[in-house]
Protein backbone atom coordinates (compact mmCIF):
# COMPACT_ATOMS: atom_id res chain seq x y z
CA UNK A 1 0.00 0.00 0.00
CA UNK A 2 2.54 2.19 0.93
CA UNK A 3 6.75 1.60 -0.01
CA UNK A 4 9.74 4.08 0.60
CA UNK A 5 12.52 3.75 -0.78
CA UNK A 6 15.88 4.75 -0.57
CA UNK A 7 14.19 7.97 1.50
CA UNK A 8 16.85 10.67 2.24
CA UNK A 9 16.48 13.78 4.10
CA UNK A 10 19.01 16.13 5.15
CA UNK A 11 18.70 19.08 7.18
CA UNK A 12 22.22 21.40 6.25
CA UNK A 13 25.11 18.85 6.70
CA UNK A 14 22.80 16.74 8.96
CA UNK A 15 21.67 13.29 7.50
CA UNK A 16 18.24 12.87 9.47
CA UNK A 17 17.14 10.02 7.48
CA UNK A 18 19.75 8.15 5.49
CA UNK A 19 18.56 5.82 2.25
CA UNK A 20 15.47 4.16 4.54
CA UNK A 21 13.12 1.50 3.11
CA UNK A 22 10.66 0.02 4.02
CA UNK A 23 6.67 -1.17 3.00
CA UNK A 24 3.98 -1.26 4.46
CA UNK A 25 0.90 -3.81 3.66
CA UNK A 26 -2.90 -3.16 3.27
CA UNK A 27 -4.58 -3.71 6.40
CA UNK A 28 -1.43 -4.02 8.88
CA UNK A 29 -0.11 -2.08 12.04
CA UNK A 30 3.09 -1.08 11.43
CA UNK A 31 5.32 0.06 14.36
CA UNK A 32 7.90 2.87 13.53
CA UNK A 33 10.23 2.64 16.35
CA UNK A 34 14.09 3.71 17.53
CA UNK A 35 16.08 5.71 20.01
CA UNK A 36 15.12 9.86 20.17
CA UNK A 37 16.87 11.52 16.92
CA UNK A 38 16.54 8.36 15.36
CA UNK A 39 14.93 9.70 12.56
CA UNK A 40 11.06 8.69 13.04
CA UNK A 41 9.29 12.00 13.01
CA UNK A 42 11.35 12.72 9.67
CA UNK A 43 10.61 9.70 8.06
CA UNK A 44 7.05 10.13 9.06
CA UNK A 45 6.75 13.86 8.53
CA UNK A 46 7.87 13.09 4.46
CA UNK A 47 5.00 10.59 4.07
CA UNK A 48 2.47 13.04 5.43
CA UNK A 49 4.16 16.03 3.24
CA UNK A 50 5.64 18.42 5.85
CA UNK A 51 9.04 18.09 4.67
CA UNK A 52 9.90 17.17 1.00
CA UNK A 53 12.72 13.93 0.29
CA UNK A 54 16.08 15.24 -0.73
CA UNK A 55 16.04 11.81 -2.38
CA UNK A 56 13.94 8.58 -2.43
CA UNK A 57 10.51 7.56 -3.32
CA UNK A 58 7.45 7.19 -1.02
CA UNK A 59 4.62 5.50 -3.46
CA UNK A 60 1.08 5.16 -1.75
CA UNK A 61 -1.25 2.55 -3.69
CA UNK A 62 1.16 2.42 -7.05
CA UNK A 63 1.19 6.84 -7.08
CA UNK A 64 4.36 8.57 -5.92
CA UNK A 65 3.44 11.51 -3.22
CA UNK A 66 7.27 12.46 -2.08
CA UNK A 67 7.07 16.27 -1.86
CA UNK A 68 3.48 16.16 -2.38
CA UNK A 69 2.36 19.14 -0.02
CA UNK A 70 0.05 17.90 3.30
CA UNK A 71 -3.42 19.22 2.29
CA UNK A 72 -2.89 16.76 -1.29
CA UNK A 73 -1.29 13.95 0.41
CA UNK A 74 -4.12 13.84 3.07
CA UNK A 75 -6.66 14.10 0.22
CA UNK A 76 -5.08 11.00 -1.64
CA UNK A 77 -6.46 9.11 1.57
CA UNK A 78 -3.67 9.47 4.49
CA UNK A 79 -4.35 11.05 7.60
CA UNK A 80 -2.27 12.15 10.33
CA UNK A 81 -1.98 12.83 14.14
CA UNK A 82 -0.05 15.12 15.54
CA UNK A 83 2.01 14.53 19.05
CA UNK A 84 0.82 17.58 20.33
CA UNK A 85 -2.78 18.09 19.69
CA UNK A 86 -3.49 21.71 18.44
CA UNK A 87 -7.45 22.30 18.42
CA UNK A 88 -9.44 25.13 17.63
CA UNK A 89 -10.28 26.17 21.61
CA UNK A 90 -12.99 28.32 20.39
CA UNK A 91 -15.08 25.89 18.20
CA UNK A 92 -16.97 22.75 19.48
CA UNK A 93 -15.75 19.47 20.03
CA UNK A 94 -18.19 18.38 16.96
CA UNK A 95 -16.59 21.86 14.69
CA UNK A 96 -13.22 20.82 15.09
CA UNK A 97 -14.12 17.37 13.89
CA UNK A 98 -16.35 18.67 11.25
CA UNK A 99 -13.92 21.18 9.82
CA UNK A 100 -11.41 18.63 9.35
CA UNK A 101 -14.25 16.31 7.69
CA UNK A 102 -14.46 19.46 5.63
CA UNK A 103 -11.13 19.90 4.47
CA UNK A 104 -9.26 16.77 4.50
CA UNK A 105 -10.98 14.90 1.34
CA UNK A 106 -11.11 15.23 -2.22
CA UNK A 107 -14.61 13.81 -2.39
CA UNK A 108 -17.02 16.76 -2.74
CA UNK A 109 -18.45 16.44 0.92
CA UNK A 110 -21.77 18.53 1.92
CA UNK A 111 -21.92 20.27 4.86
CA UNK A 112 -24.68 17.44 6.00
CA UNK A 113 -22.09 14.91 5.16
CA UNK A 114 -19.61 16.72 7.18
CA UNK A 115 -21.40 16.45 10.64
CA UNK A 116 -22.37 12.57 10.28
CA UNK A 117 -18.82 12.17 9.65
CA UNK A 118 -17.70 14.43 12.58
CA UNK A 119 -20.26 12.36 15.14
CA UNK A 120 -18.98 8.99 13.46
CA UNK A 121 -15.28 9.83 14.05
CA UNK A 122 -16.08 11.68 17.62
CA UNK A 123 -18.31 8.22 18.36
CA UNK A 124 -15.41 5.70 17.64
CA UNK A 125 -12.54 7.31 19.64
CA UNK A 126 -15.56 7.54 22.42
CA UNK A 127 -15.77 11.44 23.26
CA UNK A 128 -18.98 13.12 23.68
CA UNK A 129 -20.80 13.87 19.87
CA UNK A 130 -23.28 16.44 22.12
CA UNK A 131 -23.11 19.81 19.65
CA UNK A 132 -22.40 21.69 22.94
CA UNK A 133 -19.27 19.79 24.21
CA UNK A 134 -16.24 21.87 24.00
CA UNK A 135 -12.43 21.55 24.50
CA UNK A 136 -12.54 22.74 28.07
CA UNK A 137 -10.92 20.75 30.85
CA UNK A 138 -9.99 17.88 28.07
CA UNK A 139 -7.18 15.87 29.34
CA UNK A 140 -4.07 14.50 27.45
CA UNK A 141 -6.08 11.48 26.62
CA UNK A 142 -9.04 13.00 25.39
CA UNK A 143 -7.08 15.52 23.75
CA UNK A 144 -5.01 12.47 21.59
CA UNK A 145 -8.66 11.33 20.92
CA UNK A 146 -10.05 14.36 19.56
CA UNK A 147 -6.56 14.69 17.69
CA UNK A 148 -7.48 10.96 16.30
CA UNK A 149 -11.17 12.06 15.54
CA UNK A 150 -10.36 14.83 13.59
CA UNK A 151 -8.06 12.58 11.19
CA UNK A 152 -10.62 9.85 11.24
CA UNK A 153 -12.83 12.05 9.56
CA UNK A 154 -10.90 12.26 6.52
CA UNK A 155 -11.92 8.89 5.72
CA UNK A 156 -8.28 7.98 5.51
CA UNK A 157 -7.27 4.31 4.04
CA UNK A 158 -4.14 4.79 5.36
CA UNK A 159 -3.51 6.74 9.27
CA UNK A 160 0.03 7.69 10.16
CA UNK A 161 -0.58 8.15 14.16
CA UNK A 162 2.24 9.89 15.76
CA UNK A 163 3.57 9.19 19.54
CA UNK A 164 -0.38 8.89 20.37
CA UNK A 165 0.60 8.03 23.83
CA UNK A 166 2.56 10.33 25.35
CA UNK A 167 1.34 11.96 28.36
CA UNK A 168 -0.95 8.66 29.06
CA UNK A 169 -1.24 6.83 31.93
CA UNK A 170 -0.57 3.17 32.01
CA UNK A 171 -4.37 2.41 31.33
CA UNK A 172 -5.08 5.30 29.08
CA UNK A 173 -2.10 3.58 26.97
CA UNK A 174 -3.59 0.04 26.92
CA UNK A 175 -7.01 1.94 26.09
CA UNK A 176 -5.42 3.86 23.15
CA UNK A 177 -4.07 1.06 22.02
CA UNK A 178 -7.20 -1.20 21.65
CA UNK A 179 -8.56 1.28 20.10
CA UNK A 180 -6.33 1.71 17.28
CA UNK A 181 -7.08 -2.03 16.90
CA UNK A 182 -10.52 -1.57 16.90
CA UNK A 183 -9.94 1.05 13.83
CA UNK A 184 -8.08 -1.47 11.39
CA UNK A 185 -11.01 -4.67 12.68
CA UNK A 186 -14.12 -1.88 12.45
CA UNK A 187 -12.69 0.31 9.46
CA UNK A 188 -10.21 -1.92 7.62
CA UNK A 189 -7.63 1.27 7.96
CA UNK A 190 -4.04 0.25 7.48
CA UNK A 191 -2.15 2.04 10.59
CA UNK A 192 1.49 3.05 10.53
CA UNK A 193 2.35 4.32 14.39
CA UNK A 194 5.63 6.01 15.56
CA UNK A 195 5.58 5.61 19.35
CA UNK A 196 8.23 5.64 22.04
CA UNK A 197 6.11 3.29 24.61
CA UNK A 198 7.28 0.25 23.14
CA UNK A 199 5.52 -1.67 25.22
CA UNK A 200 2.16 -1.32 24.47
CA UNK A 201 3.18 -1.08 20.88
CA UNK A 202 4.64 -4.42 20.77
CA UNK A 203 1.53 -5.84 21.68
CA UNK A 204 -0.61 -4.54 18.99
CA UNK A 205 2.20 -3.93 15.77
CA UNK A 206 2.18 -7.13 13.41
CA UNK A 207 5.72 -5.73 12.18
CA UNK A 208 8.23 -3.28 13.46
CA UNK A 209 10.53 -1.14 11.84
CA UNK A 210 13.42 0.24 13.62
CA UNK A 211 15.96 2.63 13.08
CA UNK A 212 19.06 4.25 14.45
CA UNK A 213 20.89 7.56 13.49
CA UNK A 214 18.41 7.98 10.29
CA UNK A 215 19.05 4.32 9.08
CA UNK A 216 16.93 1.07 8.83
CA UNK A 217 18.60 -1.67 11.68
CA UNK A 218 15.78 -3.82 11.82
CA UNK A 219 12.35 -5.08 9.78
CA UNK A 220 10.41 -7.83 11.16
CA UNK A 221 7.81 -9.14 13.88
CA UNK A 222 8.07 -7.94 17.30
CA UNK A 223 8.97 -11.00 19.20
CA UNK A 224 12.06 -11.19 16.75
CA UNK A 225 13.00 -7.71 17.37
CA UNK A 226 12.87 -8.13 21.13
CA UNK A 227 15.83 -10.67 20.64
CA UNK A 228 17.55 -8.97 17.85
CA UNK A 229 21.42 -7.78 19.06
CA UNK A 230 21.16 -4.54 17.26
CA UNK A 231 18.14 -3.66 18.40
CA UNK A 232 18.51 -4.45 21.99
CA UNK A 233 21.92 -2.50 22.11
CA UNK A 234 20.46 1.00 20.64
CA UNK A 235 17.03 0.56 21.77
CA UNK A 236 16.04 -1.90 24.24
CA UNK A 237 19.17 -1.63 26.02
CA UNK A 238 18.71 1.88 26.11
CA UNK A 239 14.97 1.34 27.73
CA UNK A 240 16.26 -1.15 30.45
CA UNK A 241 18.71 0.87 31.39
N1 LIG B 1 13.63 20.71 11.13
C1 LIG B 1 14.83 20.24 11.48
N2 LIG B 1 15.94 20.97 11.31
C2 LIG B 1 17.16 20.49 11.65
N3 LIG B 1 17.37 19.26 12.18
C3 LIG B 1 16.30 18.49 12.38
C4 LIG B 1 14.97 18.92 12.05
N4 LIG B 1 14.11 17.93 12.37
C5 LIG B 1 14.86 16.92 12.88
N5 LIG B 1 16.16 17.26 12.88
C6 LIG B 1 17.26 16.42 13.33
O1 LIG B 1 17.17 15.19 12.62
C7 LIG B 1 17.52 14.10 13.46
C8 LIG B 1 16.35 13.12 13.50
O2 LIG B 1 15.28 13.75 14.23
P1 LIG B 1 13.83 13.13 14.33
O3 LIG B 1 12.98 14.13 15.04
O4 LIG B 1 13.39 12.66 13.00
O5 LIG B 1 14.09 11.87 15.26
P2 LIG B 1 13.05 11.05 16.13
O6 LIG B 1 13.50 9.63 16.05
O7 LIG B 1 11.69 11.34 15.72
O8 LIG B 1 13.33 11.64 17.58
P3 LIG B 1 12.32 11.81 18.82
O9 LIG B 1 11.99 10.43 19.26
O10 LIG B 1 13.17 12.55 19.81
O11 LIG B 1 11.13 12.59 18.33
C9 LIG B 1 17.86 14.69 14.83
O12 LIG B 1 19.27 14.84 14.89
C10 LIG B 1 17.17 16.03 14.80
O13 LIG B 1 17.84 16.97 15.62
Amino acid sequence: MLSVKNLTRKFGALVAVNNVSFEVEQGEILGLIGPNGSGKSTTFNCIAGLYAPTSGSIAFENGEIGGLTSNAICHKGIARTFQIPRPFHNLTLLENVALSAYFGQNATVTREDCWKLAEDALQTVGLPVDPDATTDGLGAASLKKLELARALSTQPRLLLADESLNGLDHGEMEQAADMLLRIRRDKGITIVWVEHIMGVLMRVVDRVVVLDHGEVIFRGKPREAQSDPRVIEVYLGAEAA
